[in-house]
Order: C-alpha cells, then structure tokens, then sequence
C-alpha cells in the first residue's frame, strides 16, 4: 500500500532511537539487544507469558467469560433484493445499533458458505508454515501489507497475542488480480492459488459492503445512492487473524480494545469465540455464528456520518485450548478521497465535529505515528489541529 505523505508537519512527539515505540507509552526497547521473536509454534506451550504481552491489570480480560450481546441479526435478503419494507425494517435496526454502538450482525447476506469455509482453511497454508517462510511476506516499518508475528519490533509494550496478514484490495477495473499479484510477488508461484481465494473473498466482502452502504445511507436519510457512490472505487484492507493457544489468556489479548480506523468492518470468525464489543459501559461476547458476518462501523464512517454513528469499541481475547482465526474487510475509500459528512448531517444544531481530512492521511496516522486505540479520531484530530499550517 503506498504511504501518501502528509505535508511535512513537525514530527509527533518522535522519539530520538528508530526502535519501536508506541502513543501509550515511549518506552523505546533496542530489539537488537534481544530481539522478542512471537514464533507461534513456540509461544503456545509457554507457560511464562513474557512481560511485553502481559496487558495492564485495568485492561486484562479477566478469568471469567463476559455476558453475550444479544441483538438481532439483520437480514439482508430482502434489502439486497431491493424490497422496500425489508429495506425499511433493516435501517431502522441499523439507525439504532448504529447510534449506540456502531455493531450489528447480518445474515442471509448471500455470499457462498463455501467461499467462507475455503477462506479460513486456507489460513493454515500460510500461518502453519515456519517463521523464516512467513517472514518473506514480514510487514515493513510504516507500511501495513504483509505479515506481522505480534508487532514486535514496532510496539513495545501491550503486545497483541495474534499474527496478522494484511493485503489490499482495489474495487477497480484496473487492478483486477491485485490480491493474486501480491501473493505471487511476495511467496511465489505456488501461492497463485492462495491468493486467487482471498481475490475472490473480497470481491464478496466489497459487494456486501456496498449493499450495507446503502442500508446506511437508507438509515440516515441520505439515500441508498450517496455512500455507496463514495464507496464504489473502494481502496481496502484485508486482514487474516490467527490467534494462537495461550497458556495464560487471563494476562493476554489477542487484540486490544480498539475502534477500527476504517470506514465499515466486515469480520467473520470461526467456532472458538474470543470477539467482545463494548457496549453499555461493559464487555460482552459475541457468540460465532457462521451464517452470519459481524459489521462494525469505523472512525472514519463515524466522521462522514458527523458523529451520528459510532465507531464500535471491540477487542479480541485468546485461549487455552484452541487457535481461533478472524477474517476482516476493513472497507476504505479511495486514498485521497475527502472524510466529509454529507451536509443535511452537519448544520447549527449539529456541527461539525471533526475536521476535514483525507483517508490517507489517518491511515498514515495510525502507521507511523499513533497506535489505534479507542481514542484515535481524537488524537487525529488534535494533531491536525496542533500542525496545522496556514
Ligand atoms: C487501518 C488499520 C490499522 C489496523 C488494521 C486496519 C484496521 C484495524 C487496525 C487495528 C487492528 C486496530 C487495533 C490496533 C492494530 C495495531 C492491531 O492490533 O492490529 C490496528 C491495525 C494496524 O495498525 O496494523
Ligand atoms: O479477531 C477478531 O474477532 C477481531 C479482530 C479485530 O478487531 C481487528 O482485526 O480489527
Ligand atoms: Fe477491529
């Protein structure tokens, strides 16, 4: 993904050593003097958690399983069929679940369960292999393709107990294998297949997520048209999660609480369990159902909306018994495209109530200058704010 640089603002709070270093806390541990390697096939029989990924008493996850959120799954069949009573019916939900929490589930969305179920067998093909052959697709210093064991080497403290794969995807005529182009780059010949089945999945995430673009725009009086149009060439993230077994998973988080700076989450995890959103001041469970796809919305979907939809604080626990895996669509606008509400959603008794910005500058964000966390947009928009040059 190219990194679009901002204009040269003063840097943020840089720290003077290149080591990793994080917004929470600017502790900066050389690697070199002893690396932390996150080698799954090491770390899940460890009984001593090392002290990097052992979270803040406040932020544990506790031994004892939240409450479940029960709400009910929307369905999507009559919306997508473009019937009106489900259409209305549909962003009612939405409006509400939206304006609380910013969480909601799908069902009968149409996408194939086969399609689904070759997804997250295919996970294994890469994240079974030994580390040295997953590091040949290792994630660059800034950048946010490729793999990632844990984030070691770019956070130095409240570590996530997970590996990632993120890739992009453009819903552009122009780059119609980008998914099977970057597999192939990056693993070789014999990842053609592999990278044909994530092409193909997102292909289906971008098409649901446009059918849910007009159920939010349905929901906040804007019209079915206007959110997907801004969509139409999305520029998106993919991410495979893969969660290893841990020995200690009172200590450690698979994925700290977070609100993703993205546009619209379109997530599927598998039987284990370990997805919590956080809603009415406490943490709840969201039981896997593998018919149906999680969508949250994201700090930049809560900032074109003005603020009437939050951005959904979730994070992700691990176990002691099983691997749990999570596919993620992160959707996102195209680099340069303006974060601007649509003007009936900002006026005197509602202002604006952030600046305007590009998606590629918050991106950027996020990479090279602050961990997201819950409090991201706020943090974005100060550092606007405070480097603005006139
Ligand atoms: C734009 C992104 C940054 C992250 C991946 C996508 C959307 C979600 C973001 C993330 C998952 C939020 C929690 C912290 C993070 C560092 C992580 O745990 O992976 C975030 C991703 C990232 O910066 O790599
Ligand atoms: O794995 C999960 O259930 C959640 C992952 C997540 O929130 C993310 O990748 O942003
Ligand atoms: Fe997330």
């Amino acid at each position: 993904m190219p990194t679009v640089s901002l204009p040269k603002p003063p840097p943020f709070n840089k720290s003077s050593s290149s080591t990793s270093e994080d917004n929470n806390n600017n502790n900066n541990i050389s690697e070199k003097i002893n690396p932390l390697v996150f080698d799954s096939k090491v770390v899940q029989y460890q009984a001593t958690i090392p002290q990097e990924f052992i979270w803040p008493d406040h932020e544990k996850p506790g031994s004892t399983g939240p409450p479940e959120l029960v709400i009910p799954p929307i369905d999507l069949k009559g919306v997508f069929d473009g019937n009106e009573v489900a259409m209305s019916d549909a962003s009612k939900l939405v409006n509400e679940a939206c304006k609380k929490h910013g969480f909601f589930l799908v069902v009968n969305h149409g996408i194939d369960s086969e399609l689904i179920k070759k997804a997250h067998h295919y996970m294994d093909h890469f994240f079974e292999m030994q580390l040295l052959q997953k590091q040949r697709a290792q994630r660059k210093v800034g950048e946010l393709c490729g793999y990632a064991s844990s984030f070691t080497g770019r956070f130095s403290s409240k570590l996530p107990w997970k590996e990632t794969l993120s890739f992009r995807f453009c819903h552009d005529q122009q780059f119609p294998t980008i998914v099977e182009d970057y597999f192939v780059g990056v693993m070789g010949e014999h990842f053609r297949d592999f990278g044909k089945v994530y092409q193909e999945y997102c292909e289906a995430m971008s098409k649901i997520s446009l059918g849910v673009m007009e159920l939010l725009g349905m929901s906040l009086g804007v019209g079915k048209e206007y959110f997907r149009e801004y969509f139409e060439g999305n520029d998106s993230i993919m991410r495979l999660n893969y969660y290893p077994v841990c020995q200690k998973p009172d200590l450690t988080l698979g994925t700290g609480p977070h609100c993703d700076p993205t546009s619209l989450t379109i997530l599927h995890q598998d039987q284990v369990g370990g997805l919590q959103v956080f809603v009415d001041d406490t943490w709840h469970a969201i039981t896997p159902n593998p018919d149906a796809f999680v969508v949250n919305i994201g700090d930049t979907f809560m900032a074109l909306s003005n603020g009437i939809y939050k951005s959904c604080l979730h994070r992700a626990v691990v176990n002691n018994k099983t691997v749990r895996r999570s596919l993620a669509f992160f959707l996102s606008p195209k680099m340069d495209k303006l974060v601007i509400p649509p003007k009936c959603l900002a006026g005197p008794n509602n202002p604006r109530l952030y600046p305007d910005f590009t998606w590629s500058s918050l991106l950027e964000f996020t990479q090279k200058h602050y961990r997201a966390d819950m409090k991201t947009l706020n943090a974005f928009t100060q550092w606007i704010i405070s480097h603005q040059i006139n």
